[in-house]
């Protein structure tokens, strides 16, 4: 029998996402207890998910980074993968909320590559570009509602050749009812028009698949920009 593509496979995203943890990743006792204790500790639970933390992870190696800035620590887990990335990377995660800070400090106790800066977003990013830090990687996860700022910032401190991954792009425009509207109103600009109209990135977005029970019992469209600096 001749075998037919089905692309009305959304319902299945779950179990392939599954099958895709089980087969993909293997035991990491220090991402296992960060999930731990900051449920332990009332952290909300919307870190990246596993595969997400991997993604983030690999990219980190394939680009031989050495320095990454997360915006949004929450309780580390991100971080932890980062932190796992290599060697030589170190990674400089903000908060601005003091009790997920003081969790995530307890989930990186002992990892000498992480360190967390309590703080918000945009004032710390201000003082490391009149500091002239720069980063390989900047991951922004903090706040829908700041990302093109955030993202301006980042790409100040993400040297040439450099990327900014922009999580919860696709979110965000939901969650600000910018789907479908801009067509209409020209005036109102998501930050995915914003950044392509950034001469200073070349970017694009990867759209993905959410399965997040805490969130939705269904899967959700996602997607984060994925951009190189020139
Ligand atoms: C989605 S969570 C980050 C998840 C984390 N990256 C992970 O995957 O483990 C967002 C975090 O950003 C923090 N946040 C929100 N607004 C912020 C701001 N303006 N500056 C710094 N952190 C902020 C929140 O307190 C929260 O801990």
């Amino acid at each position: 029998m001749e075998s037919v593509l089905d692309f009305n496979n959304f319902h299945s995203a779950a179990t392939v996402e599954d099958r895709a943890k089980s087969a993909l990743l293997r035991p990491n006792p220090r991402l296992e207890r960060a999930l731990t204790n900051s449920a332990a500790k009332g952290i909300p639970a919307i870190s990246v998910l596993p595969l997400a933390g991997q993604h983030l992870s690999i990219v980190a190696r394939l680009m031989g980074a050495q320095s990454v800035l997360e915006i949004g620590t929450l309780g580390g887990y991100s971080a932890i993968c980062f932190a796992g990335a290599g060697a030589d990377v170190r990674v400089t995660s903000v908060e601005v909320d003091p009790k997920h800070r003081d969790v995530a400090l307890e989930n990186v106790e002992g990892l000498g590559n992480v360190e967390v800066v309590l703080g918000d977003a945009e004032e710390v990013m201000a003082r490391f570009v009149r500091e002239g830090r720069r980063f390989d990687l900047v991951f922004i996860d903090a706040d829908l509602d700041r990302q093109w700022e955030e993202f301006d910032l980042a790409v100040k401190l993400t040297r040439r050749g450099g990327c900014v991954w922009l999580d919860d792009v696709v979110a965000s425009m939901f969650k600000n009812g910018q789907v479908g509207r801009e067509e209409q109103d020209p005036t109102t600009e998501s930050v995915l028009t914003k950044v392509g109209k950034d001469d200073r990135v070349k970017a694009t977005l990867v759209p993905t698949v959410v399965c997040h029970p805490a969130m939705s019992a269904n899967p959700v469209f996602n997607g984060f920009i994925l951009a190189t600096v020139l």
